[in-house]
């Protein structure tokens, strides 16, 4: 992968509010601006998916940011030619622009309808417009509804790469979906177990997307990212936009699956975390091991086959501090 030449932050950055005014690509597909940061793709003939693409949630998490913009520079110059419905979200700008997670709040829990129990914040707003957003994408959209919302992650990881589905009422996540994300270089997934205040969680669960979040790699600055690791990601991606051919009846073959078991949750300034900053993503939780704790409230490892994803003692109080996850077989 080349640094792209098109940077999608100071293009978002450059207005306040973007022109309207669509614009044809070589090959004729159209572009248009329809707010800030939110950039609408149609291809000249008839689509075979709407894929709504969503990067920059966190501030802090900026190489799948590049991986966007280098595909929409292609776009631009008519070095890719969409075959898809596609709509770009650069979730937090002023957060990018920072180089931090959220100014006010964590962004990523701010969805299906969170946001109005945190008016005020400059998160709450951009949480309440990406959802209208989202919600005129897919009000729009034929079947194949898609939603990869991509992130890195604060720490290492046992698998460098990763994804997250969110809680599908009860329904499996489809395997097709599944043997996808192997192919682009995923390596395993976790099952959410509970409906979430996520992105991925909102457009699932209003709109039928087949959302995922994608965690694929760790989180370091602009200018910092090895963008040669995420070459999976980038081919898998544009062979989706150009079309290439879907095998719906894949199944994928290595790809890890874990289920959350339980969440580790922050209640006050007294929560202390048992896990060293070096630990990583997906280490295993011997039996018996005291993971946390809070006041009264005692996370403890049971059974030996738990691990530890996201641990983090510094989110806002009442927020998820770690997930406990625990392997689970793939149906
Ligand atoms: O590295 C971390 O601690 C967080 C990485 C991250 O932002 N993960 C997402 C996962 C969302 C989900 O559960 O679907 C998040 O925490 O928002
Ligand atoms: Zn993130």
């Amino acid at each position: 992968m080349t640094r792209p030449d098109f940077s999608l932050l100071a293009a978002t950055l450059a207005a306040e509010t973007p022109d309207p005014q669509p614009w044809t690509l070589p090959g004729g597909a159209t572009a248009r601006w329809l707010d800030v940061g939110a950039l609408l793709i149609e291809p000249a003939g008839a689509p075979h998916a709407d894929l709504l693409l969503s990067t920059g949630i966190h501030g802090n998490e900026t190489a799948p940011v590049e991986v966007v913009e280098a595909i929409l520079a292609d776009l631009f110059a008519g070095r890719l030619a969409p075959a898809l419905r596609l709509m770009v979200l650069l979730g937090n700008p002023a957060a990018l622009l920072a180089g931090e997670r959220y100014l006010d709040y964590d962004l990523n829990r701010l969805f299906d309808g969170a946001h109005a129990r945190h008016a005020g914040t400059r998160e709450a707003s951009r949480a309440a417009q990406l959802e209208a957003l989202a919600a005129g994408f897919f009000a729009d959209a034929g079947a194949r509804r898609l939603h990869y919302d991509l992130h890195t992650a604060i720490r290492g990881s046992v698998f460098e790469k990763f994804a997250i589905c969110p809680y599908l009422d009860g329904r499996a996540a489809p395997a097709e979906q599944l043997a996808w994300l192997e192919a682009a270089g995923v390596e395993a997934v976790l099952l959410h177990s509970a409906p979430a205040a996520t992105f991925t969680y909102c457009t699932s669960h209003r709109h039928g997307a087949d959302a995922f979040t994608l965690e694929l790699g760790k989180a370091r600055p602009f200018g910092h990212n090895e963008l040669a690791r995420f070459s999976g990601i980038d081919r898998a991606l544009r062979a989706l936009i150009a079309g290439g051919d879907v095998d719906r009846h894949a199944t994928p073959r290595t790809l890890r699956g874990f289920r959350a078991k339980f969440d580790i949750v922050k209640h006050s300034d007294g929560f202390r975390l048992h896990l060293a900053d070096a630990v990583e993503n997906f280490t295993a939780l011997p039996d018996g091991m005291l993971i946390a704790e809070d006041g009264e409230v005692r996370y403890v490892a049971r059974g030996g086959e738990e691990r530890i994803l996201f641990p983090n003692p510094r989110v806002k109080n009442g927020l998820r501090a770690g997930i406990v996850v625990e392997p689970v077989a793939l149906a």
